[in-house]
């Protein structure tokens, strides 16, 4: 077993950047959103830097790009209504799952860990999401954005799952690809494990020091099962 899960209960997942390349359909959404506002449009590139902060926050990105300046609040509330109703109606098309993360997830659950999802993305997009990747039954507790008065970088959302489930944070990890979830994590009195090919606002993620840093899941799914 990795060194990383000696003594550990609870791991809490990051899911964009971390279990899904969930990219190329926020990018769509932003893109069809921004051509209806007859502002510029990004590229799937651009995008890529932008999350890690929630839907509010990668929508204003793409405004202030587009503009050149940040967005007056009435432009801000009519986009990111536009981006919700976008993405939710295509949250899977292009998105991918990365690999070993289905047996990672069921051989950690088959371990006997208690996993939990805590992602800034807007809890509506979650359970259709795992849904469509037959992940949820995997997931003890999901999280999103909007479920708490905070987000990562936060510790406000670790905790309350360490919480909900009587575990002390040093008994927990979290695993993310960005210095939110890192950062959230370190708060929070978890370990932490950092992946390496996600989206960290175009940073290498070793910046944010992370306990572990590894290629894949499937270093985590081999450690579980051995
Ligand atoms: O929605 C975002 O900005 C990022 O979501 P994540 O926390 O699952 O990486
Ligand atoms: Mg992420």
């Amino acid at each position: 077993m990795h060194p990383i899960l000696h003594g550990k209960r609870l791991i809490a997942f990051d899911l964009d950047g971390t279990l899904i390349d969930s990219v190329p359909d926020l990018a769509a959404a932003l893109k069809r959103t921004l051509g209806e506002l007859e502002l510029a449009v990004p590229d799937e590139h651009q995008v890529r830097e932008w999350v890690g902060n929630g839907a509010p926050v990668l929508v204003e990105r793409a405004l202030t790009w587009a503009a050149g300046q940040p967005p007056k609040a009435h432009l801000q509330a009519r986009a990111f209504e536009g981006f919700m109703q976008h993405y939710g109606a295509a949250p899977n098309a292009l998105t991918r799952l990365y690999p070993k993360v289905k047996n990672a997830l069921e051989a950690l659950h088959q371990a006997g860990f208690t996993l939990v999802l805590i992602t800034n993305k807007p809890e509506r997009f979650i359970a259709p999401i795992l849904e469509h990747f037959g992940l949820k039954d995997w997931f003890a507790l999901c999280l999103g954005g909007d479920t708490l008065a905070e987000k990562k970088p936060s510790p406000m959302p670790l905790l309350h799952a360490a919480d909900r489930f009587g575990f002390a944070p040093h008994e927990c990890l979290m695993v993310g690809d960005s210095r939110h979830d890192i950062g959230a994590g370190k708060a929070a009195g978890f370990a932490t494990l950092a992946l390496p090919y996600g989206y960290n606002h175009g940073d290498p993620i070793e910046l944010s020091q992370p306990d572990v840093l590894l290629p894949t899941l499937g270093e985590l799914y081999e450690a579980a099962s051995a």
